[in-house]
């Protein structure tokens, strides 16, 4: 459903990614994990086409970079990681944002299905309860789960996640993994940047690891978390008990 070839990324003359090859087909759920600064933000970016790169991103069979924005909008749906609203929206506004791709044509009103798909994307993200609040006026954690209603009131079979964990409660984070769980059972195609490499584990069948800009293991969480990775890539390693510690230096 994507894929990636030998794609690389520079940045005001900095290579943050380079040569990571991978592909995901349609129902997958993967976690994108590493370091800070290892390049998982900006491979996003590439993908979803909102920084330049070299390499090819294939989606749906076609040529990324021959799609619109539009037609691009319409296979896939990104969280990014840092995520303004430039007005004071309502929060059913915001997650509308999620149907522009759909609509026939720019600013046309919204149909019965695109309201119904805004209602289920509140409901999935246990977002219902904030409707009719304004935008700013909600908590770091509840904004976060408007931006998730916003990606999932999309259609697209592609959703891409930047660290869609950030701000919420341990509660909503296990909700939010179950709900796009169950996105992927019905088709979808995840890519999910964490941080939290138990979460990734329990929740992801397949992980890739980024280091220093390159894609360094990819496969079961078992093999691509591998003790040897979890010291060399991060700096930690598993106790007796099964928990993380930092491995000596
Ligand atoms: N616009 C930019 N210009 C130059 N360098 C950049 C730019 N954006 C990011 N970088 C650099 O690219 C590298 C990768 O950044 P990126 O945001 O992709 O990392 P990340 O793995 O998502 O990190 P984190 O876990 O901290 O969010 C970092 O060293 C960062 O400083």
């Amino acid at each position: 459903m994507i894929s990636a070839e030998h794609l690389s990324v520079t940045l005001n003359g900095r290579d943050v990614a380079r040569d990571v090859s991978f592909w995901l087909t349609n129902g997958e759920m993967a976690a994108l994990v590493g370091p800070n600064g290892a390049g998982k933000s900006s491979v996003l970016k590439a993908l979803a086409g909102v920084v330049p790169c070299q390499g090819e991103v294939r989606i749906s069979s076609a040529p990324a970079d021959k799609l619109s924005v539009r037609e691009r909008a319409k296979y896939l749906a990104w969280l990014p990681q840092t995520r303004p609203v430039a007005w004071n929206l309502r929060v059913e506004d915001v997650v509308a944002l999620g149907r522009f791709a759909q609509a026939p044509a720019p600013f046309d009103r919204m149909g019965p299905a695109d309201q119904a798909a805004v209602r289920e994307a509140l409901d999935k993200a246990d977002a219902t309860h904030l409707s009719g609040r304004p935008f700013e006026a909600l908590s770091g954690g509840e904004q976060a789960r408007v931006h998730l209603a916003r990606l999932l009131a999309s259609p697209a079979p592609v959703l891409l996640l930047d660290e869609p964990c950030a701000a919420l409660d341990v509660a909503h984070q296990l909700d939010l993994m179950q709900a796009l769980t169950t996105e992927a059972k019905a088709g979808r195609t995840l890519l999910i940047v964490l941080h939290d490499l138990e979460l990734a584990a329990r929740f992801c069948p397949r992980i890739l690891v980024m280091q220093a800009g390159a894609l360094v293991a990819d496969g079961a969480p078992e093999a691509a978390l591998s003790a040897q990775t979890l010291a060399d890539v991060f700096g930690v390693r598993k106790n007796d008990s099964g928990r993380l510690e930092r491995a000596n230096r």
